[in-house]
């Protein structure tokens, strides 16, 4: 093959590993229908850290649901490794803000086993080797017989990511994983994403609210409108990371990122007041 269908038409040289293309995506409730994004058009290519950012409510949450297979597109289309995503598949796991994702009643690496168990992608022998090696990689292996209860939240994120790694996903969904840590915690945890991903080179989707998360972990950035998410850009941030947080060029990335939401936000406002 010579390259791949990308979106809407054009033939690329790397197939994307995601490709969201034309995606609108909405709620229908008794009482009305909600739009959460239009027409959004984005690709993750293998070993992206890809950082969805936007202000809240434009719709970040809905994309990631949308990608994990939870939630079908009224228009658009999003396909991984080039099939149409129909339901949630184990190519595609979600790690979430909430503490609460792991389940109590299980040990940290009996929920670790669970989704490799379930899903019959491993042997159990396998499983139990993946979930031990995973468990070692986020510092946790001695915790390995605890029960969620006894963690704290950033060792309940670690789990949780622990158990996502070890399904050895096609892409890493990850919803603002970091939002509810104290702000040691969150950046030990930044840290600790960022080496493992040297380590690994794994592919994951990100979601936060940030502006400086998004430039420290990602390597790129897709800028959202408010409600209804819209792509307003997509942005490089390869060149930064915790390291040069302090130098122009990040400040400045932080500057243009943070004026053109405003601006968004800004004409919101204008196109909300003139509409009444
Ligand atoms: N289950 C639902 N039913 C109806 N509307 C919903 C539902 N979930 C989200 N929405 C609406 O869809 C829009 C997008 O919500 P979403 O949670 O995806 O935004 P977000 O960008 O992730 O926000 P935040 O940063 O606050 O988490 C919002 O207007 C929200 O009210």
């Amino acid at each position: 093959m010579d390259g791949a269908q990308g979106k809407c038409g054009e033939v690329e040289d790397i197939p994307p590993l995601l490709n969201v293309c034309g995606t609108t995506l909405q709620y229908k409730t008794k009482k009305q229908i909600v739009t959460a994004t239009y027409q959004v058009d984005f690709k993750v290519f293998p070993a992206d850290r890809f950082i969805l950012l936007g202000p809240s409510g434009c719709g970040k949450s809905t994309l990631l649901k949308a990608v994990g297979g939870f939630l079908s597109p009224v228009s658009g289309r999003i396909e991984v490794n080039g099939a149409v995503v129909e339901r949630p598949g184990p190519d595609r796991m979600m790690v979430f803000q909430e503490f609460d994702q792991l389940l109590p009643w299980k040990t940290v690496i009996e929920n670790i086993l669970f989704p490799m168990i379930t899903s019959h992608k491993y042997s159990p022998v396998e499983a139990l080797e993946r979930a031990e090696l995973f468990l070692n990689k986020v510092n946790l292996l001695k915790f390995r017989d605890a029960y969620p209860h006894t963690l704290s939240g950033g060792m309940k994120q670690r789990v949780a990511i622990a158990r996502g790694m070890a399904m050895g996903p096609a892409i890493l969904l990850m919803d603002e994983p970091f939002a509810a840590l104290d702000a040691l915690t969150r950046l030990k945890m930044q840290q600790e994403l960022l080496q493992l991903w040297d380590e690994l080179h794994f592919t994951v989707l990100f979601v936060t609210h940030s502006i400086q998360e998004a430039i420290i972990l990602g390597t790129r950035i897709l800028v959202l409108s408010p409600h209804p998410g819209q792509v307003r850009a997509e942005i490089n941030a390869h060149d930064f990371s915790h390291e040069n947080q302090t130098s122009d060029g990040f400040k400045e990335l932080q500057q243009r990122i943070h004026d053109m939401l405003f601006a968004e936000e800004a004409s919101q406002v204008e196109v909300e007041a003139n509409g009444k």
